[in-house]
């Protein structure tokens, strides 16, 4: 279990620098296999990442892209994470991938849970897993402390599960051991409190700290 820290000068060295990495790993998979999976943040970090690697020139028409969580709103709504990607990721040459979208339209997230594990199980293990993360140390939608935290972590947790009880609207998350078990994983985090939180998350238990699960074999994108 390694986790290398990567330090770059500023965010765009970042951007450039992951999403030259990401694509590596994709055509690398599809060198060997006919398909290869991408599981991406939502949030207001990585768009810069997806810029870059929207034009990479890999065979997008072999992968399929899905977020780590999505807030339960309409696809148009600012907070949608399916928003940010369309405008950012599914674009360009990567408009050729397949997209999962975690939010079906029904009313609430747990009532599309079976038909979104359906999609996402036949994917796994996931190529490539990129992971953002809030200052409270969240990852995907697992909070600290919260009931569904707990469930998500569980080794026989389902791929996905609904979180409810936020203080915005509910969402929909993909699990600890869905998202343990990809092939390679990238955390990208900027700005001092990031990467004070980062730190501290190292010395806590995952139910307090829900990045902790995923410090094992990782590799960490940093910049101010
Ligand atoms: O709510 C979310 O937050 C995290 C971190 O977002 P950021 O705005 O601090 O970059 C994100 O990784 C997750 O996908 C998103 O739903």
């Amino acid at each position: 279990m390694t986790l290398e820290f990567i330090e770059y000068p500023d965010r765009e060295m970042l951007g450039l620098s992951l999403a030259n990495k990401i694509a590596g790993q994709l055509a690398q998979q599809l060198r060997t296999a006919e398909h290869a999976s991408l599981c991406v943040p939502g949030g207001t970090t990585p768009a810069p990442v997806f810029d870059t690697l929207s034009g990479s020139d890999l065979d997008w028409s072999k992968v399929t892209v899905f977020l780590n969580d999505e807030r339960w709103v309409d696809g148009e709504h600012t907070r949608s994470n399916s928003r940010l990607l369309r405008r950012h990721l599914l674009t360009g040459k990567a408009a050729a991938a397949s997209y999962i979208d975690l939010y079906t339209g029904d009313a609430r997230p747990e009532d599309a849970v079976p038909a979104l594990s359906a999609a996402i199980e036949p994917l796994l293990p996931i190529t490539v897993l990129f992971l953002g993360m809030g200052v409270d140390m969240h990852t995907a939608s697992l909070f600290p402390q919260a009931p569904e935290t707990v469930a998500a972590l569980a080794p026989d947790a389902p791929a996905v599960i609904a979180v409810n009880n936020l203080k915005d609207e509910p969402r929909i998350t993909l699990t600890a051991p869905v998202l343990q078990k990809a092939i390679h994983t990238h955390l990208m985090i900027t700005g001092a409190d990031k990467r004070d939180a980062l730190e501290r998350a190292q010395t806590l238990d995952p139910k307090a700290a829900p990045i902790r699960a995923f410090l094992g074999d990782i590799t960490v994108h940093w910049a101010e």
